[in-house]
Order: C-alpha cells, then structure tokens, then sequence
C-alpha cells in the first residue's frame, strides 16, 4: 500500500527528472543515528554503508522505500507536517514515512537489511555479463531462477515426478517470490521443466507423518497451504504462468491468481478434487466462478472435468493458446516486449486491481485451508492417496 501510495504522485507528476535527481541514494541522508537500537543494529549500519556502494541506480520507488524505512528504523513514525502540495519532492518521501504508519522501529530496520540485501545479490548478479548457466541463482534445490531482461523465471524442476509439489518445493517458492518481489525485475514468471507444467500436490507428501501423527500433519500442511497461496495473493509484480504442458490441482487452482496465462495447445487442466476426496484451494472457490461462471466452475471443481488449452482460454482462466511448436519463442518475445514497459506503472496498477480483492482472497483462502485439513483426514482422502501410492489409480 504504501509503495503505491508513493509511487502514484510520482508517476503522476511532470518533475520526474527533478524527483529522480533528488533521490540519488547518498542525497537521501543515509547516517545511523543513535535512535536505531536493538538486536540488528549492526545489520542496520552495514546496510546504510552498503547503499552508498551500490553499483546500479535503485530506482525512484525503491529509494523511496529505502528512504522511508530508514526515517522509521531511527525515528519511528513520521513525525513532520506534510509539506505543500508543489513540494513534490519532499511530498513523496512524505507520503513514504508516513505510509509505514506505526510500524515498529525494529521491523523497519529488519526490512531495510532485507531490501539492501536484496538490492545487493540484484547489483551484483547483473554488473557483469554471465554465461547462460551462471544466470541460474543459487540456493534452490527444486527449481530453476533466473533473472533476464528484466524478467524473474521460477521453473518447477522435477521433470521425472511430473513436477509433483512436494513440501520443500512449496517452502523453496515461498522464498522465491519473497525474493522476485524484491528484485529489479518488472514480471515474474512461473513455468515447468519438462512435459509437464505441474502435477499438483506430491501425493507422497501425505506419507511422511511427524510424531504427533496424522492431525498435526494435517494441521501442518493447512498452515503451508494457507501461507503458500497467501504470497501469491499479495504478491506485488505482475505474475505470468507459462503453462508448458499438463497442469492438475492446485498448479491449476492457483492460475486464478496471475495476471497473465500463456498455454500451450498441449496442455490440459484438471482439478479432480472430488475424485481424490478432497476440496478445492488456491482460492478457486472464489476466483473460478468469477472467471468462468459458476456452472463451468462447478464441472471443472467438482465433477473434475478436465479442460483443453483452448476450453480453458474460451472459459478465461487462460489467456491466450499458442501452438506448442512455437510456444516458447512466441511467448518469450511477447514477455520480453511487456518487460519494458514502465516498472512503477505495471506494479502499481497490479495494486489498484488487487487491492479491491485481497482481503477477500485472503478470507476464501483461510477457509479453504482450514476446510481441507479436516478433508485430509477423511477416509475418503485417504483411500485416493493409498490407491495412487499403490499405483492402482491414476488421474
Ligand atoms: C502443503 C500441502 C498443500 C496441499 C494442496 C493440495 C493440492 C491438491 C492437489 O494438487 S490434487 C492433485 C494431486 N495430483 C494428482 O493426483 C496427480 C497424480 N499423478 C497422476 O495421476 C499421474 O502421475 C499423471 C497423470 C500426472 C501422469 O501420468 P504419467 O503416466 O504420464 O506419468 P507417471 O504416473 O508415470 O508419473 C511419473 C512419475 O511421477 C510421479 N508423480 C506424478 N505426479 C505425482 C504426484 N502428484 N504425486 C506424487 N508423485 C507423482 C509418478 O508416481 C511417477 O513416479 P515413478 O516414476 O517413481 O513411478
């Protein structure tokens, strides 16, 4: 909120040169002052020294937040009156603080680190030209990352398991997102390595029960669930699926929220919830209906009617179908194209179209979470898995 907040005057007003200049970092009054206590104090500091070292220029927005987060990290809460309405400059480091509201001193210092740290790894990986398999960033174990003309890709990487989520998988995207949001990429885009886009939820994640047995494996596995679905609801860049083949459960489920849906003719998908005892997540109880309309949602989410690249696109929960031929070329250069397109603007308009939804999604999504846990522990949900694990059905 307080990005678009600041980043809407700044893109609204005709003095950008002029605000540009302005927010050079150094200019931005980075000194520790001794108000900034607590544990990660040191951090802090380093942190500060660290910005002035940065070998690429930021951007407006994030010197912004850089701005703001230090004003609060040593002052607490905006405490200045607003400056006038011509003040432009001064009004939208203004807007900055005070949009942190009360946030606490110590969180504001842990976030500074966290955006310096990321600003840092981004300035680093691209002050040098790095051959194709050095762009690959490190550090995960089921996926591929890489960052290129200003595009993020997050690709599943268990060809062999159909690129089946397990819980390391699911843990691994969390932080990837975590990570693309903070990055100088202007879109994200997830896709799967392989024949596959994704299978859905590793069958076998449902095998490996803690000591506390099957409830607090249930109850575990609600929790990932709502705090997997929960990053893509709030995440702030515009997020495009390259859907390179097949897609089951909640590879699909969660379709219904990104921005973009590129498929390939060869991809097909199938929520067969029912079938496998369980109900629907990824907040598709709310956003299928509103995509394709509650009788085409009802088929697909509770008969499990699996859908055709083009049946999908037709329905509106893909955007557009290109031949599997030429879909990887088509679909690179047209994301390459919207990769250029002003950063501040994109991201901003994401805001104003999810904001009016978030809480609604994050309702339907602690729903749906608390739902399944209690499904997970059906006779029902268990005899599907068991039949799969003892390869006497499959989809
Ligand atoms: C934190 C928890 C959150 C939970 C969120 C809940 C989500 C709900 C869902 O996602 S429901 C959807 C679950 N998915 C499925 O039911 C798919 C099951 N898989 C299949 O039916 C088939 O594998 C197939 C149709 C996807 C592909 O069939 P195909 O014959 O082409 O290939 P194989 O079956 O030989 O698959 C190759 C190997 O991959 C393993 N595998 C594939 N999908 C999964 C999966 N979802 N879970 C676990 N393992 C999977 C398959 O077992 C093969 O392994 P093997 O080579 O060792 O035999």
């Amino acid at each position: 909120m307080a990005v678009v907040g600041v980043s809407g005057r700044l893109a609204g007003c005709y003095c950008l040169r002029a605000v540009r200049s302005s927010l050079q970092v150094p200019a931005v009054q980075l000194h520790v002052s001794k108000t900034a206590m607590g544990a990660c104090q040191k951090d802090f500091e380093s942190a500060v020294n660290q910005v002035k070292l940065l070998k690429k220029d930021p951007g407006n927005e994030v010197k912004l937040k850089l701005y703001a987060l230090y004003k609060q990290a040593t002052e607490g809460p905006c405490n200045t009156p607003k400056p006038g309405l011509f003040d432009l400059i001064n009004k939208a480091k203004w807007d900055a603080w005070n949009a942190l509201g009360n946030l606490p001193k110590e969180t504001a210092r842990q976030n500074y680190v966290d955006l310096v740290s990321g600003l840092r790894s981004s300035s680093d990986s691209s002050s040098q030209v790095k051959p194709e398999a050095d762009k690959k960033q490190a550090g995960y174990e089921t996926l591929v990352i890489t960052s290129e003309d200003h595009i993020t890709k997050i690709m599943l990487n268990r060809p062999a398991k159909k690129n089946a989520l397990t819980t390391q998988m699911y843990r691994e995207i969390m932080l990837a997102l975590e990570a693309a949001s903070k990055d100088d990429s202007t879109i994200t885009v997830f896709t799967g390595n392989g024949d596959y886009y994704s299978s859905g939820n590793d069958l076998t994640n449902f095998t490996d029960i803690p000591p506390g047995g099957i409830e607090e494996k249930a109850k575990n596995s609600a929790i990932l669930l709502r705090d997997f679905v929960g990053c893509f609801i709030d995440f702030p860049k515009p997020l495009v699926a390259v859907v390179n083949g097949p897609a089951v459960g909640i590879s699909v489920t969660i379709l219904g929220l990104f921005d973009l849906v590129y498929a390939s003719d060869r991809a097909t998908f199938h929520t067969p919830f029912s079938h496998l005892g369980q109900t629907p997540e990824g907040c598709s109880s709310y956003t299928f209906p509103k995509i394709m309309g509650p009788a085409k949602a009802v088929e697909m989410l509770i008969f499990g009617k699996k859908l055709t690249a083009g049946e999908a696109c037709a329905q509106g929960l893909v955007t557009e179908v290109f031949p599997d031929s030429t879909f990887q070329k088509e679909v690179w250069t047209r994301l390459k194209a919207y990769s250029e397109l002003p950063q501040n603007a994109m991201h901003i308009s994401k805001q104003i179209i999810r904001n009016h939804e978030k809480e609604k999604l994050h309702a339907v999504n602690a729903e749906e979470s608390s739902i399944l846990q209690e499904r997970w522990l059906s006779d029902e949900c268990m005899n599907a898995v068991m039949d799969f694990l003892s390869r006497k059905a499959k989809l």
